[in-house]
């Protein structure tokens, strides 16, 4: 284990205005020191540590030239803040990063007043920095904005709203694009290639200057319709980027790791800026350590790690991950039918994608940050035929809620809907739960909605769907490894709206959706254990319902208990809605449905948050006693 660095210079630094004392000189060596901290605390702490080390000279110099938090300072996604953190009075908890009562892996309001907006999904930044600009402007209140995105995060549509509406609002923005060429994967997309221009072009850079000087020429109090003549002027000359056209005034591309560079043009624009400003920076995704330079994906999520040689700790896994049996249950699938394809949001290698990339390269497509687009885009494929596996995290499925609605339900196309990390998903926090997926798509008509109690079960449901053609479907999955289950040569077809009894009983009914089903067994052990003859079964489907298996349950047994990884509104509310318009409830039958908690569930380990969300086997078996009006189960195990 590596001791703490010594950070001299850093230990002096504990706000930003400790910072803004230094000498220009001084901030090289800074960097060095926070970048060495930050290093030291992910490689114990595990989290995202490329993006971080890619900005800490471009963090250092805005909190230098900029008066946070009285000026406004917004990361996009917020992966990239730990240096932000380190340098806003949270260095002394930078060690508790994504654990339980630890600090956030991204940016948070409730976290601190140098986090003026909360991230972690991208593309949001501009247009939460446009409101608080516009909100300056209203309070007459001189206070900057600046909003950092990376060219990843300019892969969204939701960006390319915020820069046309800033531009027709001449607003007093600054918007520093982070272009490190890297999105998790490499990046794609025309703006990747677009930008790959703009910092290669030499002319480019050497103009850039004179308007840098430009720039610093006009005074304060030249008047916008100047500056504006001599922007568009400017733009005329070098042919206008893209980002002038749309009302900005362009500076860059500039090194991001530059002090050099930074200082003065930040200062400039800081002092000059009457409207929209876009610098584009350069920087290097991982700067700094070599294991990260060197990695594919620059180190952009890592486990804890071996400072000195960059190894990352690998747990020794019991089962596959469901991601991984996923990809292969796709690409065996794909080996046998040419119409299915991919579709992946720039999470290829999260979504395991990339091993049907890999297998059938021009039958999967990585569209960037684009989710909405990856819908309809998959919409477009399946009204032609195919068989699109959209393959999104349950939360940025919500991305693109109207798409799923408009363009895939309402129309009954037949897009398939892989929906991984489903459920609590541990360090992420909050902002990455897959709660709503099944809330959200059992309302729909039409669509056919699966959850995989296990592995093998995932297996079974890829094949459903590949098979499935007279609508949408869609099947759910949580982060992480499987429960260690026999797995087939090949999924078999299910029969869609069926279910399974897994346990026979007698008195307690405990019907599960999705992977809580190990739970329900193990609390079924305790049950019987205690005496209560206990039933367990897997819906598989919350829509269509099993309608014979719910009433076969509620008939002959005094207690029914569902259980499910998601939000209220999901699959119990659908049971409870059967079961009502049935009449099946009119006879006393005592009946539970085990939900996540109505709160923001804050970062811990997935065990844990459905430990506290009472999903757990003590939490199930805890239910059944109170309903039962026995008191707190005793001597239950787990
Ligand atoms: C809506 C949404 N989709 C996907 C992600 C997953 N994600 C997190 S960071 C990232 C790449 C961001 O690239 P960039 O903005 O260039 O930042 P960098 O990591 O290069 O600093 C992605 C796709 C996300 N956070 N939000
Ligand atoms: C920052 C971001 O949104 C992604 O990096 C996300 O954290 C990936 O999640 P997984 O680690 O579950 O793939
Ligand atoms: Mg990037």
């Amino acid at each position: 284990m590596t001791h703490p660095p010594k950070t001299p210079l850093l230990d002096q630094v504990t706000y930003p205005a400790d910072l803004r004392k230094l000498e220009d000189r001084d901030l090289p060596q800074l960097a060095r020191e926070v970048r060495d901290e930050m290093i030291d605390a992910v490689s114990r702490t595990g989290g995202h540590l490329g993006a971080g080390l890619g900005v800490v000279e471009l963090t250092i110099a805005i909190h230098s030239v900029f008066d946070t938090p009285n000026d406004r300072l917004i990361f996009d996604v917020g992966h990239q803040c730990y240096p932000h953190k380190i340098l806003t009075g949270r260095r002394n908890r930078i060690r508790t990063l994504r654990q339980e009562d630890g600090l956030s892996g991204f940016t948070r309001r409730a976290e601190s007043e140098y986090d003026p907006f909360g991230a972690a999904h991208s593309s949001t930044s501009i247009s939460a920095g446009l409101g608080m600009a516009i909100a300056a402007d209203l309070d007459k209140n001189d206070r900057r904005v600046v909003a950092v995105i990376g060219d990843g995060a300019m892969s969204a549509g939701m960006a390319y709203e915020a820069l046309n509406n800033a531009g027709a609002l001449d607003a007093r923005l600054i918007v520093i694009l982070n272009d490190n060429d890297m999105s998790i994967a490499p990046p794609t997309g025309a703006m990747s290639a677009y930008l790959a221009r703009l910092a290669s072009g030499r002319t480019y850079m050497g103009f850039r200057d004179l308007g840098k000087k430009l720039t610093a020429y006009l005074g304060k109090n030249i008047d916008r319709a100047i500056t504006r003549a001599v922007e568009h002027a400017r733009g005329y000359v070098t042919g206008g980027t893209m980002f002038e056209e749309m009302g900005f005034y362009h500076i860059g591309p500039i090194d991001g790791h530059s002090f050099d560079h930074l200082l003065p043009v930040l200062r400039n624009v800081r002092d000059n800026a009457r409207g929209p400003v876009l610098i584009h920076v350069v920087t290097q995704k991982g700067k700094g350590y070599p294991p990260a330079e060197a990695a594919a994906d620059k180190y952009h999520g890592v486990n804890k790690f071996d400072v000195i040689t960059g190894a990352q700790a690998r747990v020794k896994p019991n089962a596959p991950s469901y991601t991984s049996v996923f990809a292969e249950a796709l690409v065996q699938e794909a080996a046998l039918d040419d119409k299915i394809v991919g579709i992946t949001a720039a999470m290829p290698n999260g979504t395991g994608l990339d091993k049907l990339a890999e297998a059938f390269p021009s039958r999967c497509f990585d569209v960037g940050i684009a989710e909405q687009h990856a819908v309809t885009f998959a919409a477009g494929l399946a009204a032609e035929g195919y068989k699109p596996f959209a393959a999104l995290y349950s939360t940025f499925l919500q991305r693109a809620y109207d798409q799923v609605v408009h363009d895939v339900a309402i129309q009954g196309l037949p897009v398939r809907f892989p929906i991984d990390r489903a459920g609590y998903v541990g360090a992420d926090g909050p902002t990455h739960a897959g709660s709503f997926d099944t809330a959200f798509l059992t309302t729909l008509p039409g669509f056919v909605v699966m959850a995989a109690a296990d592995e093998a079960e995932l297996k079974h449901m890829v094949r459903t769907a590949a098979a499935y053609d007279a609508g949408p479907i869609s099947f759910r999955y949580p982060r992480g490894e499987g429960v260690g289950v026999d797995m087939p040569a090949r999924g078999e077809i299910l029969q869609i709206g069926k279910g399974r009894i897994v346990k026979e009983g007698t008195k307690v009914a405990l019907l599960s959706f999705g992977t809580r089903l190990a739970d329900c067994l193990l609390a079924a052990e305790d049950l019987e254990a205690a005496g209560l003859s206990t039933t367990v079964a897997d819906a598989r489907f919350a829509k269509p319902l099993d309608h014979d298996l719910i009433r076969q349950l509620a008939r002959h047994h005094e207690m029914l208990i569902t259980v499910e990884e998601g939000s209220v509104g999901g699959f119990g509310s659908q049971v409870m809605q059967y079961l009502s318009s049935e009449g099946l409830l009119d006879n006393g039958l005592k009946i539970r449905s085990l939900v996540m908690p109505d709160i923001w569930m804050e970062q811990a380990k997935p065990e844990a948050m459905n430990a506290h969300a009472g999903l757990d086997r003590a939490g199930i078996v805890s239910t059944v006693f109170r309903a039962l009006g026995r008191g707190v189960a005793v001597g239950v195990a787990g």
